[in-house]
């Protein structure tokens, strides 16, 4: 039986007396590749940082491993999922070893050993090379700032990681190959993402489920394939429409896409189409 990792309960989110995540209930399964796609300012980020107490909810429960995340320190609650977002957050003062390390040195304080082989497992996996240890942020290119942060995310071997948007600084040929990297990395370690995405073909080859949001509330939540197939209303409908005609299915994920421009309201790399 599939094992729920996450679960939000009846999650209301309001900024002063701007509701944006209206009573929010879905479950996510351990080893589930969570996408979250949906117009902009619908609650995306507001939805993933709660899960890792960055934003407080406003009323209902989450859980994350069976635990409310009320009675959790944030702090080690963030320490053991693991964040990447758009764009360099790297420390710009620390070399690529030292950003990726700063996890696991928090975690395994006298076990340097662990930590430098933990640094150098992430570094193969997520494709750069040993010889960019010692580099700092400033002299990688935005793909390569890109693959540390998904390694620091990754270094302290998290069972959750949370992407928002993690692709979304980078030309098409890089984020491609980061697309597919990030999918083997996925069904190599079996960890549980969301993941971030203001692209609906990213969303549909990457997700074993896709999460569709407007206006803070579920449209639908199903597998690419269903929400190709079946889409649940005009919304889900507008958003996929092009793609239903375009692309290839595999049993969960689209083995192949060919892009022809998302529908009206969702941004694409290049803007809105
Ligand atoms: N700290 C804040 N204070 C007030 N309003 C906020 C705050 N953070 C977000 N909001 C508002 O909440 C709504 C949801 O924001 P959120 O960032 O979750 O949306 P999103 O779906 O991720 O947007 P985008 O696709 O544009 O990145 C937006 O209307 C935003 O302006």
């Amino acid at each position: 039986m599939n094992q729920e990792i996450i679960e939000f309960k009846h999650v209301t989110k309001a900024y002063a007396d701007n509701t944006v995540i209206e009573d929010l209930s879905f479950s996510v399964d351990q080893g589930d590749f969570i996408t979250i796609i949906g117009s902009s300012g619908c609650g995306k980020t507001t939805t993933l940082k709660m899960i890792n107490a960055l934003i407080e909810p406003t009323a209902g429960d989450i859980f994350v491993e069976g635990t409310n995340i009320k009675n959790c320190d944030p702090v080690q609650l963030r320490r053991s999922i693991g964040y990447a977002i758009q764009g360099s957050v790297l420390f710009p003062h620390m070399t690529v070893e030292q950003n990726i390390a700063y996890v696991p040195n928090l975690l395994n304080k006298k076990d340097k050993k662990r930590t430098e082989q933990a640094v150098d497992k992430w570094m193969k996996i997520v494709g750069l090379d040993p010889s960019m240890k010692e580099r700092y942020p400033s002299e990688l290119s935005g793909g390569q700032q890109q693959r540390v942060g998904i390694a620091r995310a990754l270094a302290a071997s998290p069972e959750i990681l949370l992407m928002d948007e993690p692709f979304g600084a980078v030309d098409e040929i890089t984020r491609s190959t980061l697309q597919d990297e990030i999918l083997r990395i996925h069904q190599e370690t079996h960890i549980t993402i969301l993941f971030v995405t203001h692209d609906i073909q990213e969303a549909l080859k990457l997700a074993t489920k896709v999460l569709i949001m407007d206006h803070g509330e579920i449209q639908q939540y199903d597998t690419p394939n269903q929400i190709l197939q079946h889409p649940a209303n005009s919304f889900v409908e507008k958003l996929v429409r092009r793609q239903r005609h375009t692309c290839l299915l595999s049993e969960d994920r689209i083995e192949q896409c060919e892009y022809s421009g998302a529908a009206a309201g969702i941004k694409t790399q290049g803007g809105i189409r």
